[in-house]
């Protein structure tokens, strides 16, 4: 088959095009990128050897935009509609497959115009604006929170299942701030550090690329060694190595930290849309797996409570949330399908 695959703008969305798409290429099909030029699309996939094409798209999210910058966003999206409605026919594609985010519009409304099978993946326990237009449209659509056919596994990357262990003993925690960083949980990791140390506690904490030199010189005042990185490509075997996490509730670092048994203390980010972040950290707390607190002042008393607390019984409970394969199952869903 020949496949595209759309969609990004962050990282939560762009892991997902990424093992949908190694599966697929695995499996030998022939896969193509549409993205967009503006959010992170260029960084994760302009230099990939993975893709038989990628194609960045000028758009930019229409959603929080009102009056002539809306106008002058659909005018953006109808021109890269037209250019991908053009890239489905010349690659003869068999179906678009969309991970969404603001990047997913033209391709994937390219492929509703031109009669091309689209199959959605949504992330999140909230299902997103353009997701929700194009639902009625799409053949399938994939989400790990809702049960039945629409039923996946989150595609998260093998290497989380094959180094996952249950966890008794919090030895190293690591701070998780999504593929953008998180001041608060930056702030907060700098306040609880001193306290982690003295108990003997390593600690790893990816801060995103604004927050880095700051994060970095506030460890080295206090005299504490821990691992700081903006961004990495490394955070499966950072992963690996720690006990306990304190997190966003992006989806994809969600599931992963799932596939990985690692407890976690999850603070959503408070203005993600329709409060998606806080719903995906809801449905590991209904199934008593982890820890979920709206950022506040206080929130450091109850962090720490739950580093104390019975990490095992969590760890445990986190290993029935996720089977893996969820990325190969989609696409001999697809296979089946087309
Ligand atoms: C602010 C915002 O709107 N964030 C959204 C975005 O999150 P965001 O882009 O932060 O995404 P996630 O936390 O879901 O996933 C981040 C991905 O990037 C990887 N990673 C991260 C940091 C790093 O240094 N290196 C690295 O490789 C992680 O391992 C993970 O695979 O998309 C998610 C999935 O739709 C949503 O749930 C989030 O609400």
């Amino acid at each position: 088959m020949n496949l595209i695959f759309t969609g990004g703008g962050t990282g939560g969305h762009l892991v997902i095009a990424l093992s949908l798409a190694e599966t697929a290429r695995s499996r030998g099909h022939t896969v193509m990128f549409i993205g967009s030029t503006s959010g992170q699309d260029r960084q994760w996939f302009a230099n990939s050897t993975l893709f038989d094409e990628v194609h960045f798209l000028e758009t930019t999210g229409v959603v929080n935009k009102s009056g002539f910058g809306k106008l002058a966003a659909l005018w953006k999206v109808f021109k890269a509609l037209l250019k991908s409605r053009s890239l489905i026919r010349s690659f003869h594609a068999d179906a678009v497959v969309s991970v969404g985010g603001f990047s997913a519009a033209p391709a994937s409304m390219a492929a509703v115009v031109s009669g091309t099978p689209l199959y959605i993946h949504e992330q999140n326990a909230v299902t997103g604006k353009l997701n929700r237009l194009l639902r009625p449209y799409a053949r399938a659509f994939f989400s790990s929170y809702e049960e039945g056919d629409n039923h996946c596994d989150y595609p998260v990357n093998p290497r989380y299942f094959e180094n996952a262990r249950i966890r008794s003993e919090v030895k190293t925690v690591i701070f998780l701030g999504g593929s953008q960083g998180a001041k608060f949980i930056n702030d907060l990791a700098l306040e609880i550090a001193p306290w982690l140390h003295d108990k003997g506690i390593h600690i790893i904490h990816q801060c995103g690329l604004k927050e880095e030199d700051r994060v970095r010189a506030a460890y080295h005042e206090f005299g504490i060694e821990a691992e700081v990185y903006g961004f990495t490509t490394q955070i499966a075997e950072l992963c690996e190595r720690s006990d306990f996490a304190v997190s966003r509730s992006g989806a994809s670092t969600l599931w992963e930290l799932c596939a990985a048994k690692i407890p976690a203390f999850f603070i959503p980010f408070p203005y993600a849309a329709a409060d998606h972040q806080y719903h995906n950290a809801r449905y590991i707390i209904d199934h008593n797996a982890g820890w979920c607190e709206r950022q506040s002042e206080g929130i450091i008393l109850k962090l720490q409570e739950a580093i104390q607390s019975d990490i095992r019984a969590k760890s445990e409970a986190l290993g029935k949330l996720i089977a893996s394969n969820g990325a190969a199952h989609i696409i001999e869903k697809i296979e089946k399908d087309i």
